[in-house]
């Protein structure tokens, strides 16, 4: 499927096209100097990284506050930002990352997108629990160490989305050997082997 028909299919508005053709120009201004995407994906930054951050957005109803851990160049954090904005969901986006020139990228990037999203450069063990509804990290870490995070910073009844690629099955095995969580896969609309799982209820097993 083409980009333009899956900006249909995700129900994305002209304005928030325009907002995020901003964000690709200030992303492709940074990236020669903080390598915030592969050279190789940025030819494909729509396709590779924003409809596969839509997907993410889209994948639960509005809430009041999201987390996105690991942000680096802001996917998904500031595309759900962006659209949260756009729809006027009164979301509060916050994103957890902890290179400070990335950081710095992210705060500019919000700002020249014209939305507010509250960066914090820290490290994800040293932030303090943050009791979020929803808990995203894309191409962060393994599915164990993800399950950690979301311990540490979901509410109890939060979700957490981790876009994972053909492994996802060996990592959810692999978790289940320190976790007990329920585990919905929503198969990527951008790569057929890739899924964003959707997590909740997580405790110690
Ligand atoms: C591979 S990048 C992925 C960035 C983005 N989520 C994406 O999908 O393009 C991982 C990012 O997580 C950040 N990071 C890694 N470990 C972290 C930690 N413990 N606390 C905060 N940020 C961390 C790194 O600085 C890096 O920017």
């Amino acid at each position: 499927m083409s980009v333009k028909d899956l900006l249909n299919q995700l129900d994305v508005s002209r304005e928030t096209q325009d907002r995020l053709e901003v964000f690709e120009q200030v992303i492709c201004k940074w990236n020669p100097k903080i390598n915030l995407v592969s050279r190789s994906s940025l030819g494909d930054l729509w396709m590779r990284h924003i409809i596969d951050s839509i997907q993410v957005y889209r994948s639960v109803q509005p809430v009041n506050h999201w987390l996105d851990i690991g942000s680096g160049g802001g996917f998904p954090g500031v595309i759900v930002g962006i659209l949260a904005a756009d729809e006027n969901s009164g979301m509060t986006t916050t994103l957890i990352e902890s290179d400070q020139r990335k950081s710095a990228f992210l705060r500019t990037a919000a700002r020249e997108c014209g939305v507010k999203i509250k960066v914090i450069s820290d490290r994800i063990e040293k932030v303090e629990p943050h009791k979020a509804d929803v808990l995203s990290a894309r191409a962060l870490a393994d599915l164990n160490t993800l399950l950690g995070f979301a311990d540490r910073h979901l509410d109890v009844d939060g979700v957490a989305l981790f876009p994972k690629g053909v492994t996802w099955k060996k990592e959810l095995e692999a978790a289940r050997q320190h976790w007990r969580f329920d585990a919905e896969p929503i198969t990527s609309l951008t790569e057929p082997d890739a899924v964003i799982l959707k997590v909740k209820g997580v405790t110690l097993a």
